[in-house]
């Protein structure tokens, strides 16, 4: 049976659509006029560069912001847009880039908490919210620890505690907003197996990846935003990777030579332009063994001028632990660590920073971004330290905006205005800002963390390019990402981590299979 809305668009049971949506953020239009339609038992893509407007979209459908425009219809009525209570109702859920939940309650608190919502006895609702959660997580393979607090637990468990408290409220209509920006690959893989069953017990899933590989290999059909405005919807057999980027950048864009470079994805690993003066070296480094963390053994290796130097590994085997060296927010307990003849150990902040160390965190919301300020001054906060920037007391305004409004577009950076505030902007956005931080000052070491995380395929291959010219002009670089793929195509050399130590540091063109032994704990050739 077909319902047809108020408007007259046809609409299957169990669906969602979209009719002209449209969404502003001042004078700033974030969709306009979107059309989408999810069929019941499909898993749809929904794709487009940093900012295009996908999480917008997301949001207004499940009723967390209310569009200026359009009409949206699901189980068989239409209305210009949902209640967050409508799409619960609705059998709406979504699995957010950033966790919704309160981490520091227990597994089960937390459902009981979004079961319950402010008003009923959380206790007496817990014995019977954790009997229907383990059933759905036993339905779904999966050993959850109810009792233990969100902070204890890996993010991948996390995203499997959100994915079930969807599923309490018995959602039909799944939405998620990068759900693997934050897996590694063996958790990916789970994690398709689990989106497989929900649609094969016709469920409607809705999946934002910028991973072309991904949505190629999971979704039934995708949807192209561009910069607000919907492209089109095609099938999985009707397209290929390199069709759906051009649809993402829009034709014009990709036959400019200059975007066509961006968007051809530039495997090769140049030679080092290598040195035999080491920027950073590690020698023999532990850390002291504490709860809920990986202990560092005995880490050793440098880094030359103009080396990329690849941690690969599985998340949670020191990789974290190794960052935070460099931050300054580690210790460690015996070894050295040499930055060009100086004791690590004795630098500070500061002077760390001096030296030239700088670090892409892999956290951008809590330490890369401060997200109350604005665009511009999260982008010219180092520089207006800098003698160039400064007249005696006072700083040059005018100068720094200039600086500024560059870097905005070096990188790309889809912000309204230099004045709005980092926290309005799409997580690629944001992303692009720490970084365009980190490379601006032509650090002479660079800490990368997963520095793609959720950038879209252009921006991508533009980090990628300007990490490679970093390491072309002279500056050394600690490359870290759960992402083989990006530690194969830039890295000049690969160390695998595995529980705190290094199994081995092999040349880039070692193959696959190689470094998957080694990231299980094989050990393997060392050329430290
Ligand atoms: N609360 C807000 N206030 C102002 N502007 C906003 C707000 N939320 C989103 N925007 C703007 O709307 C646009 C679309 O953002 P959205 O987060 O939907 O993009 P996206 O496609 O999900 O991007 P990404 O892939 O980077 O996550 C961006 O330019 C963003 O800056």
């Amino acid at each position: 049976m077909t319902s047809i809305s108020p408007s007259g668009f046809d609409l299957p049971p169990d669906a969602l659509a979209l009719r002209g949506v449209t969404k502003r953020f001042g004078t700033f239009t974030a969709l306009d006029g979107v059309d989408f339609t999810l069929r019941a038992g499909e898993i749809h893509a929904l794709l487009g560069e940093n900012g295009a407007g996908k999480s917008t979209l997301l949001k207004i459908v499940r009723g967390l912001m209310r569009p200026d425009g359009g009409e949206i219809a699901c189980g068989g009525q239409g209305r210009s847009f949902l209640t967050l209570e409508d799409a619960r109702a609705a059998g709406i859920g979504m699995v957010h880039q950033h966790f919704m939940l309160v981490s520091s309650m227990t597994v089960v608190e937390n459902l009981a908490l979004a079961e319950a919502g402010a008003s009923a006895s959380l206790p007496r609702l817990e014995s019977a919210v954790r009997e229907r959660a383990a059933a759905i997580a036993e339905r779904l393979g999966w050993t959850i620890p109810w009792q233990n607090p969100i902070a204890d637990l890996p993010v991948g468990t996390q995203q499997r505690v959100e994915i079930v408290k969807a599923l309490l409220s018995d959602a039909r209509i799944l939405l998620f907003d990068e759900p693997t920006a934050v897996l590694a690959p063996t958790e990916t893989l789970e994690l398709f197996r689990v989106l497989r069953a929900l649609r094969d017990e016709g469920r409607s899933l809705v999946f934002v990846s910028h991973k072309l590989s991904e949505v190629m290999t999971l979704c039934d059909r995708v949807t192209v935003l561009r910069r607000g405005k919907t492209v089109g919807t095609v099938g999985i057999d009707e397209t290929n990777p390199d069709d759906l980027a051009r649809r993402m950048v829009g034709d014009a864009r990709s036959q400019d030579p200059e975007s066509a470079s961006i968007l051809r994805d530039d495997r090769k690993s140049s030679q080092p332009n290598r040195t035999d003066s080491a920027v950073v070296s590690f020698e023999q480094v532990s850390t002291r063994p504490q709860p809920m963390e990986t202990t560092l053994r005995d880490i050793q290796f440098s880094i030359a001028a103009g080396e990329i130097l690849g941690v690969a590994g599985v998340d949670g085997n020191g990789q974290a632990e190794l960052i935070q060296i460099f931050q300054g927010l580690r210790a460690w307990k015996s070894g050295d660590i040499v930055l060009s003849g100086q004791r690590l150990r004795k630098l500070g902040v500061q002077e760390r920073r001096e030296f030239g160390v700088a670090v892409i965190p892999p956290d951008r919301h809590r330490e890369g971004l401060a997200l109350g300020l604005s665009v511009e001054e999260n982008l010219s906060m180092d520089a207006a330290r800098q003698p160039q920037f400064r007249r005696g007391f006072w700083l040059r305004r005018r100068k720094l905006r200039e600086f500024s409004k560059q870097l905005l577009d070096d990188f790309d950076i889809r912000a309204d205005h230099l004045s709005t505030l980092a926290g309005s902007l799409s997580g690629g956005n944001q992303q692009k800002i720490v970084i365009a931080r980190a490379l601006v000052g032509q650090p002479r070491l660079l800490i990368a963390a997963s520095p793609t995380r959720g950038l879209d395929v252009g921006a991508t291959a533009y980090v990628h390019r300007k990490l490679r010219e970093r390491a072309e002009q002279g500056g050394a670089i600690l490359l870290v990402s759960t992402e083989l793929d990006e530690i194969v195509a830039l890295s000049h050399r690969i160390a695998v981590l595995y529980e705190g130590r290094i199994v081995g540091i092999t040349p880039a063109d070692t193959p696959r299979e190689t470094l998957g032994l080694m990231m299980g704990g094989k050990q393997g050739a060392s050329h430290g």
